[in-house]
């Protein structure tokens, strides 16, 4: 099951867990209340993620395998994937293979850490400050969707006055 806690502000080895004392955990509820989705799609239920990609119109989809081995300019990208930023469309997670955390900022602007394994499936809306890093296994192999032709670029904070990052803080706001 997908975990998520509050972090402490230690800044130390980005790959340690990062807990306060006592651990502090979220729902999925409470990730839904900014905006990020969370499903657990077995590996082998095929027919339930193709009918979210339907219902969501993922119509591109590649893999992304995070190991120096794999992938080009290893530590450049992790260093750019934990740098604090937003993307002006979702950013949609599939994991097959490892593990690793997706942080994001929730409304008091605090770290919450997302712990991801394989057939997690995880929504991050536009707008949403966040960042990523490998856990202590070092290893994730994810399935990255998208609507349309693929933007991965990442808009580094600060970004209040992006249209994405506008929206999105409206879109929190409204929400009860
Ligand atoms: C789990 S996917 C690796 C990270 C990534 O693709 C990203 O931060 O954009
Ligand atoms: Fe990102």
């Amino acid at each position: 099951m997908v975990q998520a806690w509050l972090m402490d502000s230690s800044e130390e080895d980005q790959r340690a867990p990062h807990h306060r004392v006592p651990p502090q955990y979220l729902t999925i509820d409470d990730l839904k209340s900014l905006g990020v989705l969370y499903w657990k799609i077995p590996v082998q239920n095929v027919d339930e993620l193709d009918k979210l990609r339907k219902e969501r119109g993922y119509s591109y989809e590649d893999v992304i395998e995070c190991s120096r081995e794999k992938l080009p300019n290893y530590d450049e990208k992790l260093k750019d994937f934990f740098r604090e930023h937003l993307h002006s469309d979702e950013e949609i997670r599939y994991i097959v293979d490892g593990s690793g955390y997706f942080d994001v900022r929730n409304k008091k602007d605090e770290w919450i850490r997302i712990s991801l394994e394989p057939s997690d499936l995880l929504i991050l809306p536009a707008g949403i400050y966040h960042r990523f890093t490998l856990d202590q296994n070092n290893y994730i192999k994810a399935r990255r969707f998208f609507v349309g032709e693929p933007v991965w670029t990442p808009i580094n904070r600060p970004a209040d006055e992006h249209p994405a990052r506008k929206e999105y803080m409206t879109a929190l706001t409204n929400e009860a």
